[in-house]
């Protein structure tokens, strides 16, 4: 039986769909990933599974539990890193841990958690120190750390469902991954099987010497997409697209920079099932690094405040399984979910 099933989930807000057919499953001991640009509606598909949210339509059930009405039960089981989350900021790592420990039956033991973290003889630290010198820390390294944590926690049997923008981490990471667009599954599958469906494509990334209008490439036959970044761009495409591409070119005179060619990739699937790149207009960070005015591409670039929304998904919480209390607690209203015999205070 898998650990997480999703049927044909369905969420309005205030009649706006934000996830209108999501049919997933996640099995025993997988990583499996959410990918999808911003708006998707990954964060409300993973809130109605940790029993944030009540769906509007479709079912879930995670370890065999319904989400909404067994959630104290499964939350005993259920681990989950939130997108932002706030302690107080002279708290201590042990006494963090100790209030964690208390919400569970069974919990963790702290000291081996401390181990693993590579924080034992932090325990009296205010953590808010320890978090800011995590956070200084996280450069490509610390970040390939942090999949070796989550590898870890895997190998252990533990099943694990992680949102990320990050391609090359879902690619690294994740056993499967479920492609998320304007609220529907565009695709679901390893990631090698993802990138099969565009096995023949090729990506060509150039600099052109002076402009070129994207109709130049779009009528050839051969081409698939035309991307740009920057003064770059890019072209999919199968069969001779690199000829076809680069005859043109030269028929007109023009020269290029930087040309490589590459084979396709998780990102370049993901372009070919969505007709986008993460990036255009979303929230996006280069991986394996770390958050910086260059590769974050939200109004929130460059700070470098605690509460910077581009830094607790970049650092924190893009390898976890997360969402967004804050917004689900603003957002809710009092009433009742269909199917729920409970009525809930602040969910929506
Ligand atoms: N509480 C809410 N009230 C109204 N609209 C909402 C609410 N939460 C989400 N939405 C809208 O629902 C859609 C899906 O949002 P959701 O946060 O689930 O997507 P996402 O893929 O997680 O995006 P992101 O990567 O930005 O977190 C978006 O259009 C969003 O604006």
């Amino acid at each position: 039986m898998p650990v997480i099933e999703v049927r044909k989930l369905r969420k309005h807000y205030g009649g706006k769909p934000a996830v209108e057919d999501v049919s997933f499953t996640v099995g025993q001991g997988e990583i499996s990933g959410i990918l999808g640009p911003n708006g998707a509606g990954k964060t409300t598909t993973v809130e109605c599974l940790e029993g944030l949210r009540c769906p509007d339509g479709g079912a879930a059930t995670v370890l065999g539990l319904d989400p909404w009405r067994d959630t104290a039960e499964l939350r005993q089981r259920l681990g989950v890193q939130l997108q932002e989350s706030r302690l107080p900021d002279k708290l201590r790592v042990g006494e963090a841990l100790e209030l964690y420990a208390s919400f569970y039956r069974n919990p963790a033991d702290p000291d081996v958690l401390l181990d693993q973290l590579g924080l034992s003889g932090r325990r009296g630290t205010a953590y808010r120190k320890v978090l800011d010198e995590l956070t200084t820390g996280l450069d490509p390294r610390a970040r390939r750390d942090t999949w070796e944590v989550i590898e870890g926690i895997r190998d252990r049997g533990v099943t694990i469902l992680l949102v990320t923008h990050f391609m090359a981490e879902a690619e690294r990471l994740c056993d499967r991954i479920a492609v998320i667009d304007a609220g529907r599954v565009v695709a679901v599958g390893t990631p090698a099987g993802l990138v099969a469906r565009v096995a023949d494509e090729q990506v060509i990334r150039f600099r052109p010497s002076e402009p070129v209008p994207d109709e130049l490439f779009t009528g050839l036959p051969e081409v698939r997409t035309v991307t740009r970044r920057g003064g770059q761009v890019e072209v999919s495409g199968v069969g001779n697209v690199l000829h076809a591409v680069t005859s043109v070119l030269a028929r007109r005179g023009i020269l290029v920079g930087g040309l490589r060619v590459e084979q396709a990739g998780v990102d370049d699937a993901f372009v070919a099932l969505t007709g986008r790149r993460i990036g255009q207009g979303d929230h996006w960070c280069s991986p394996g690094s770390p958050p910086s005015r260059r590769n974050c591409s939200r109004a929130t670039r460059g700070r470098r405040s605690r509460s910077s929304a581009c830094r607790s998904r970049c650092c924190w919480c893009s390898g976890c399984c997360r969402t967004r209390t804050s917004r689900a607690r603003s957002s809710a209203a009092s009433r009742r979910c269909p199917g729920s015999s409970r009525r809930s205070r602040w969910r929506s």
